[in-house]
């Protein structure tokens, strides 16, 4: 039975899944390498935890588990059940990560990677006992989207995948396992796809940056919260499908490199609101404002969509 977490990583996800694991009844102990990123998750930890009550998350009968930070690795892996790897999307920076934890953590404790999309066969690659390894990929916000993919490798045990999948479960998310492997998974197979093509009409200049998002929310978004892509098929009729992708689907964006629009950006460091300008620009009161807006606005929407209002 899993009880104790550890999260190694607390950059943008970390600290939000350390809140939803502990308000589960877990106990978390939560590590990085920067000083200043457990100083920051430490702050947002709270913030974090009023997001869980106004989404109504209910602390389990036996007690609500607990957070605590560490900046010692071996401190935040000895004794885990878990081990929940979550730092940059880089193999090399997540191998080192597995070969420092190798010789700290018990053959069986099972170790998830958050990874947005690296095959989980590739970074078995690295640590030993490769078969108490598996995705477990969280949306961000971490503390309100409530889907998690889990992932077997090719080595991964199926009883890895059925611990980790009732593990969410038990806490009240939702898991989906993802029976192939692929890169990317599902939910970033179809995120990037509508990426691409959103970064490529905005580059080709056929629509502004802010039209395109008001298009997709209202247009797509909006609905797709309510109709999946499977049932919107069938509510647009197959034969639409048809027709429409027998001519579109050739004209869409197919490149296979990273849009120079976005190279240009990430070449200036400009990554977005983490450095105050990517696609919008963003000064912090901006950012403290918009963080709390998205926040509500998403509370609401999920409280509708599991009809609690
Ligand atoms: N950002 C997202 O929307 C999102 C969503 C789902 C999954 N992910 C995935 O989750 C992982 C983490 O993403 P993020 O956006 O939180 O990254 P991030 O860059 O915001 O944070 C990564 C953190 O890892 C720390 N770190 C770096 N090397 C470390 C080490 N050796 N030991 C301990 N800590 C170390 C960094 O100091 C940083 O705080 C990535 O694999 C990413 O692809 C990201
Ligand atoms: C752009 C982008 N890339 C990856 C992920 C998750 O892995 C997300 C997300 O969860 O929102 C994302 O927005």
């Amino acid at each position: 039975m899993i009880q104790r977490i550890a999260i190694i990583g607390l950059g943008t996800m970390g600290p939000g899944m350390a809140a939803r694991l502990a308000r589960g009844g877990l106990q978390v102990v939560a590590y990085d390498v920067a000083p200043a990123a457990i100083e920051r998750a430490g702050s947002m930890l709270g913030v974090a935890e009023g997001v869980l009550d106004a989404l109504g998350i209910a602390v389990p009968p036996a007690g609500a588990g607990t957070v605590r930070f560490t900046d010692d690795i071996a401190d935040a892996v000895s004794g885990a059940d878990l081990v929940i790897e979550n730092v940059p999307e880089n193999i090399s920076i997540k191998a080192d990560v597995y070969r420092t934890i190798d010789s700290l953590i018990a053959s069986d404790t099972i170790v998830a990677s958050d990874t947005s999309g690296i095959p989980i066969t590739k970074l078995q690659a690295h640590i030993s006992h490769p078969e108490r390894m598996v995705g477990m990929h969280w949306s961000n916000p971490p503390h309100i989207i409530p889907m998690i993919e889990v992932i077997a490798g090719e080595k991964t045990a199926p009883h890895i995948v059925t611990t980790i999948r009732d593990l969410i479960r038990s806490i009240g998310l939702l898991p989906v396992v993802v029976k192939k492997d692929v890169p990317g998974f599902v939910e970033n197979r179809v995120l990037y796809a509508l990426l691409r093509e959103a970064v490529d009409l905005v580059e080709r200049g056929v629509i502004e940056p802010e039209d395109l998002d008001t298009c997709v929310s209202w247009g797509i978004g909006y609905k797709i919260a309510v109709i999946g892509p499977m049932a919107l098929l069938d509510m647009a009729g197959l034969d639409i499908y048809k027709s429409v992708s027998s001519f579109l689907n050739a004209d869409l964006s197919n490149r296979d490199d990273v849009a120079p629009m976005v190279l240009e950006k990430t070449n200036a460091s400009k990554l977005g609101i983490k450095s105050g300008e990517g696609m919008f620009s963003y000064t912090p009161e901006q950012t403290k404002a918009l963080q709390g807006e998205r926040a509500r606005k998403l509370v609401a929407v999920r409280r509708i969509l599991e009809g609690r209002e």
